[in-house]
């Protein structure tokens, strides 16, 4: 399979502190790869490092062919990254709707002042961008919702919508940052189905998650970083049994 994603030999120190250290992994195309590690083990920087909110101290990260390491975050999503955060919350007192536009506007190339102009450009996008947000919430199962206020989806649809957001922008990778967190039984298995039927459709998504039993269900491929260090990668069978793995998460104290 093709690398959509290639992140070789990536460094990024904060003052004294290693978050990571040479650390390599890849997606390929259509891959669900996930990112495990106990906490500080430097995931989350990980995940701003290949978004852009943060720039690598050393190490190269490419994109479908090209390096994009030295790009900023909006150039990226439009080409193709997307990142779901955890923490990026649902705007209250805007519709469902309108919080799934919120993520194709990251990728529109018209600009404020085009906005403000209502110019002939800006208007084509205001349809395109409707159009995006139509179909990314059928995607996510949420279409009947589109008109109610954002805040009166239960956790386990604004979770949804927080996909919808992302898949507005029409990508082909997705970054998925705790999805499952704060979900419970029933919610989680029908957000780990959504994230099945996404990959089904073609996506490629690296995925942060402390819940074993949705990483086991999704990741074709798991890489484990303990202080900020790649100790195993593999398939979930493979790394579960890992004595290194083993030690990380126990904390040596097996
Ligand atoms: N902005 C920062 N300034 C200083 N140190 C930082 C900063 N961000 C992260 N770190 C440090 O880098 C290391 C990795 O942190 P990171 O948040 O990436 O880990 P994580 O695996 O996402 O952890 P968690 O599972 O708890 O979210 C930690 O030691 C952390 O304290």
């Amino acid at each position: 399979m093709t690398a959509l994603l290639t992140v070789e030999n990536v460094t990024r120190r904060f003052g004294g502190v290693h978050a990571l250290r040479d650390v390599a992994l890849d997606v390929c195309e259509g891959e669900t790869h996930a990112v495990i590690g106990p906490n500080g083990a430097g995931k989350s920087t990980l995940f701003k490092l290949i978004g852009g909110q943060l720039a690598a101290t050393a190490g190269t990260i490419g994109y479908d062919g090209a390096r994009v390491d030295r790009l900023p975050p909006h150039q990226r999503a439009r080409r193709g990254i997307a990142i779901a955060f955890q923490d990026a919350p649902v705007f209250r007192g805007m519709t469902v709707a309108e919080n799934a536009m919120v993520g194709a506007h990251a990728v529109t190339r018209a600009g404020p002042l085009a906005a403000i102009l209502r110019s002939p450009r800006h208007r084509r996008e205001e349809l395109e961008i409707r159009a995006a947000a139509a179909e990314a919430l059928k995607r996510v199962g949420l279409a009947g919702w589109a008109d109610r206020p954002a805040e009166d989806l239960p956790l386990g649809q604004q979770r949804a919508l927080q996909l919808a957001r992302a898949l507005c922008g029409r990508p082909r990778l997705l970054l998925l940052d705790e999805p499952a967190s704060g979900l419970r039984g029933p919610e989680r298995s029908a957000l780990a189905e959504l994230i099945e039927d996404l990959r089904g459709s073609g996506l490629s998504i690296l995925l942060v998650e402390h819940d074993v039993g949705f990483v086991a269900r999704l990741a074709d491929r798991v890489t484990v970083l303990d202080l900020g260090r790649v100790i195993a990668h593999g398939t979930f069978a493979r790394i579960r049994v890992d004595p290194a793995v083993i030690a990380a998460y126990l904390g040596g104290a097996e």
